[in-house]
């Protein structure tokens, strides 16, 4: 609940329309403890007195009434209603909603065909007709408003109520026995009350509006009582030659409804669970960079050169360390597999080198990725676009997740290639069944055709890959893209990005948990635990010999097809979280062999040859090839 008032604070714009409405509400719950004159004592004598005038601070009406009082005592009556009316139609509509949507079927049909008809009628002739059926007054405008916005709380939390009815916990509460009642009561409702809140903050300002039609019309409040409408009414006669009898409770009509519309954009934002990391705040087209210190000189390793790489989300007042100094290089036909633990930050490296990783709450706080010399980091937002896609391009774990679901894989192909060269439909379709040639999709003239739902795993994974070779880029970053396959297809998408590598010359950097993968496919490799490099070199080296504990456990981990039966070694313990990285090694807890000097300072990253490691105790593999 904290939470969600800090990020209601936070949209100042919400805040605002809270503190007002606030002060409003407030008004309004004191005035009958006020020293008020009477707001239905009339005083002809006195009518049309000028705001801030003797005895009237708002001046009087037509009859001489105090206009401050009235003001007061309406506004009091139009909260009520409004939110009285916002309150039953959304309690009746909403409830209407969940049966339709959780029963479906005829029920739905029967339920939402009814709705549909009373959604036909112009909201406000429904209003009047209800009104003039019911007879003038403020209960029944209460009643008509109520009821003329029940079809629309009906039909959005149906459509709620549908998308949860067929997920898979209703279905296991199902199978576990419970009643219908009770699946609504337990599993649906408490899913759909916040669209319930959100759409009742952001109705209720419409209904005082309603409200305040009605009794403007003279269907509302009747005379004397007083409503902010039924005064804008009897002061429409007056409107040119008396103005601030309109402009009295106009101006609060447009201050109740304005706080209200903005505390309810603010309270949807806070109550939707994806905007709580900071999206609240405009998403940067790319990472926030804030770096401070002298920035490392490019060495000329590799097309692609990271040097101290550090990436932070900064989320409240806590600082997650994802990356924490990360060196790395790959060279032109070279494949660089980046393996560790989920959560190490392999991702966030990578995301960072384009910066794609989003702000808020990341930011990059040191190091440099030099591309051909150039620093992509801090690089201006018009060059990282240019390069996105054309010099280094991205393959990601899940292609359903990356494809666009209502078009056409040749049409997402084509406008790929589009984002960065002015082509033609034809060429764009000619170059498109070469990629899917290249990547080795069968009868690809078809295979354009289609959407991504209507191919495989493996296939949509290979028209990835094919829309990250659109632009003929130098460098690719594979994000674990064959986790979610099994392992003939794996094999047959790693060899086609083997293939393309030494076809192409292209530069890969391959991010997987896989030592397999990395055996395969990486020529080196580096070892990530916690945000940094704990290992690096070549791949025969360290998948022969591991140096640094964490490797080592991590290669015990693995099961050995045809290596007989053996226990495999889990490392027991959690990384640590990376808010509270401990001080020396952060494998430390979890390392056999760790000493008091582990914990004391930081550990830095040791090079010998082609090979490094950060570790004051590594293992010795001229030793255990002795052994
Ligand atoms: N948007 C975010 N907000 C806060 N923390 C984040 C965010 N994205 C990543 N992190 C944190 O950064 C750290 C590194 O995440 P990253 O995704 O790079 O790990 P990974 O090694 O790629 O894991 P996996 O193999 O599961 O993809 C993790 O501790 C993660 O919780």
């Amino acid at each position: 609940m904290t939470g969600f008032f800090q990020l209601l604070a936070r949209n100042r714009l919400a805040l605002a329309g809270g503190v007002v409405l606030s002060l409003v509400i407030l008004l309004a719950l004191v005035t009958p403890l006020l020293p008020l004159a009477d707001p239905d004592v009339t005083d002809t004598a006195n009518r049309f007195k000028l705001p801030f005038s003797e005895g009237a601070l708002l001046g009087t009406d037509h009859l001489g009434r105090d206009l401050l009082s009235r003001l007061l005592w309406g506004t009091r009556l139009s909260l009520a209603v409004g939110f009285a009316a916002a309150i039953v139609a959304a309690t009746i509509g909403s409830a209407i909603g969940i049966v339709a949507g959780f029963y479906g079927g005829r029920t739905d049909n029967l339920i939402m065909r009814g709705v549909d008809m009373l959604m036909a009628f112009p909201y406000i002739l429904l209003a009047l007709a209800i009104v003039a059926a019911l007879g003038p007054g403020l209960f029944n405008a209460l009643i008509a408003v109520a009821a003329v916005n029940v079809p629309f709380f009906a039909r959005n939390i149906r459509g709620i109520t549908v998308g949860i009815a067929h997920k898979e916990f209703v279905d296991a509460a199902r199978l576990a026995g419970l009643s219908n009642t009770r699946i609504i009561v337990s599993e649906v409702l408490p899913n759909v009350i916040p669209v319930i809140v959100i759409a009742m903050s952001t109705t209720i300002g419409w209904m005082i509006l309603e409200t305040a039609g009605l009794s403007f019309l003279g269907l509302g409040s009747q005379p004397p009582q007083a409503d902010l409408g039924s005064m804008l009414g009897e002061a429409r006669s007056a409107l040119i030659t008396n103005p601030h009898t309109s402009i009295v409770p106009g101006l609060m009509i447009l201050v109740i409804v304005m706080s209200i519309n903005l505390l309810g954009d603010g309270v949807r934002d806070a109550l939707d669970p994806r905007l709580k990391s900071g999206a609240l705040s405009r998403p940067m087209a790319a990472t926030r960079v804030d770096r401070k210190g002298p920035l490392p000189a490019p060495t000329g390793a590799g097309l692609l050169e990271v040097q101290g790489l550090q990436t932070q989300f900064h989320i409240k007042d806590r600082v997650y360390r994802a990356v924490g100094g990360v060196d790395l290089h790959v060279a032109k036909g070279e494949c660089l597999g980046i393996i560790g633990e989920s959560g190490s930050g392999k991702s966030v490296t990578a995301l960072s080198v384009m910066g794609l990783v989003a702000s808020p709450p990341g930011v990059i706080t040191g190091g440099a990725a030099h591309y051909e010399g150039e620093d992509l980091i801090g690089a201006p937002y018009r060059r990282l676009r240019g390069m996105r896609g054309r010099n280094v391009a991205y393959i990601f774990q899940d292609p359903l997740a990356t494809l666009h679901p209502l078009y056409r894989v040749g049409d997402q192909l084509i406008e790929a290639i589009r984002a960065h060269r002015p082509i033609g439909r034809e060429e764009g379709r000619r170059k498109a069944v070469e990629l899917l040639t290249a990547v080795r999709i069968p009868n690809p003239e078809k295979r354009i055709a289609n959407y991504p739902h209507e191919m495989s795993g493996g296939m949509r994974q290979r028209v990835g890959i094919a829309m990250a070779l659109a632009n003929d880029p130098d460098i690719i970053i594979a994000d674990e893209p064959t986790t979610a396959l099994d392992v003939t297809v794996q094999a047959q998408v790693l060899t086609i990005l083997d293939d393309l590598r030494r076809s192409r010359g292209l530069a890969i950097i391959f991010i997987t948990h896989d030592f397999g993968v990395v055996a395969q496919l990486c020529d080196r490799v580096a070892v990530m635990y916690a945000g940094r490099i704990v290992e690096e070199g070549r791949t025969a080296d360290i998948l022969g010999a591991p140096r640094h504990p964490y490797t080592a456990r991590l290669m015990a981990c693995v099961p050995e097809v045809g290596g007989g039966k053996r226990r495999l070694e889990a490392i027991a313990g959690l990384p640590p979280v990376v808010d509270r990285l401990p001080e020396g090694c952060a494998f430390a807890e979890r390392c056999l062999k760790a000493q008091e000097a582990c914990r004391r300072d930081e550990i830095p990253l040791v090079r010998d040859g082609a090979s490094a490691v950060r570790c004051l105790y590594p293992n010795d593999p001229s030793r255990e090839a002795a052994e």
